[in-house]
């Protein structure tokens, strides 16, 4: 069983649809970039998925199971990472991560066992009592990803990681995404920075225009394209001016 799976999903913030009939699903371990244009329609995507907006059709499904269906099983089985860290002013560093257990249902000792371990790997320990207005963009954008890492659910939803954080910190990323992944879970990461989803991401979902115009590992992606030698990069540019061409014809 896949432990997310989109089928026919069509939304938007209007009537006029933004998404259109968009299909995939994430099995077990795997690591899916998500790849578009600005304006493509992947916060759109995440925001279905995570339950913010309902689709207008079509279904999505995670561990089996509808937001409809059962809202607080389909919460747990994912953590969040928004694209725009948003932090409890109020709170400091330590809270945030309490809280973040607390809503998880985390034992005080799981707790701390995976809280050191975060801080020690995102660098970030002596910032404890720190409130969000002392932080830095970059680590805010940290107090994020470590709450969602706190939780070990079987999904994780990531939009665009890379751009705030420093060379450290993404290669902090990377280090838990690789070791989270195999340990079974699954990612869905949406990114503008494709040499980084060409070497860790397992499949690409390519949107365009609200649209799945190509998905599959680098290789299905080459052939589908045609271009045997191509980047990520190269296949991105092919799929924009292929769509391009189709407008014009
Ligand atoms: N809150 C909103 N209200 C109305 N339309 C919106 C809203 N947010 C996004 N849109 C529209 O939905 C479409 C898809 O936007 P979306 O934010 O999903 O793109 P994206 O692929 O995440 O882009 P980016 O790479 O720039 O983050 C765009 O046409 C955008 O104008």
């Amino acid at each position: 069983m896949a432990i997310l799976d989109l089928k026919d999903v069509t939304g938007g913030y209007s009537r006029k649809p933004v998404l259109h009939e968009v299909s995939f699903n994430i099995q077990k371990g795997e690591l899916v970039g998500l790849i578009g244009l600005n304006g493509a329609g992947k916060s759109t995507t995440i925001k279905h998925i995570i339950g913010l907006m309902n689709p207008q059709g079509g279904a999505i499904e995670i561990n089996g199971v509808t937001f409809d269906e059962d809202a607080e099983k389909y919460r747990k089985s994912f953590s969040y990472i928004p694209e725009t860290p948003i932090l409890y002013e109020e709170l400091t560093l330590r809270e945030h991560l309490e809280l973040t257990a607390m809503a998880y249902g985390i034992p005080q000792d799981v707790f701390e066992a995976r809280s050191a371990a975060l801080l020690k790997e995102f660098r970030m320990e002596k910032r404890l009592k720190w409130y969000p207005s002392h932080f830095s963009k970059g680590m805010r954008q940290k107090v994020m990803i470590m709450c969602a890492f706190l939780a070990e659910p079987a999904l994780y939803i990531i939009d665009e990681p890379f751009v705030g954080l420093d060379p450290l910190g993404i290669r902090s990323l990377l280090a838990q995404l690789t070791q989270r992944t195999e340990n079974g879970a699954s990612v869905l990461m949406s990114t503008h920075v494709l040499s980084t989803a060409e070497k860790h991401c397992d499949r690409i979902i390519l949107l365009h225009e609200g649209s799945v115009r190509a998905h599959g590992t680098m290789d299905d992606l080459r052939k589908a394209f045609g271009r045997p030698e191509a980047s990520l990069d190269d296949l991105y540019i092919a799929m924009t001016e292929e769509a391009d061409y189709e407008q014009l014809t």
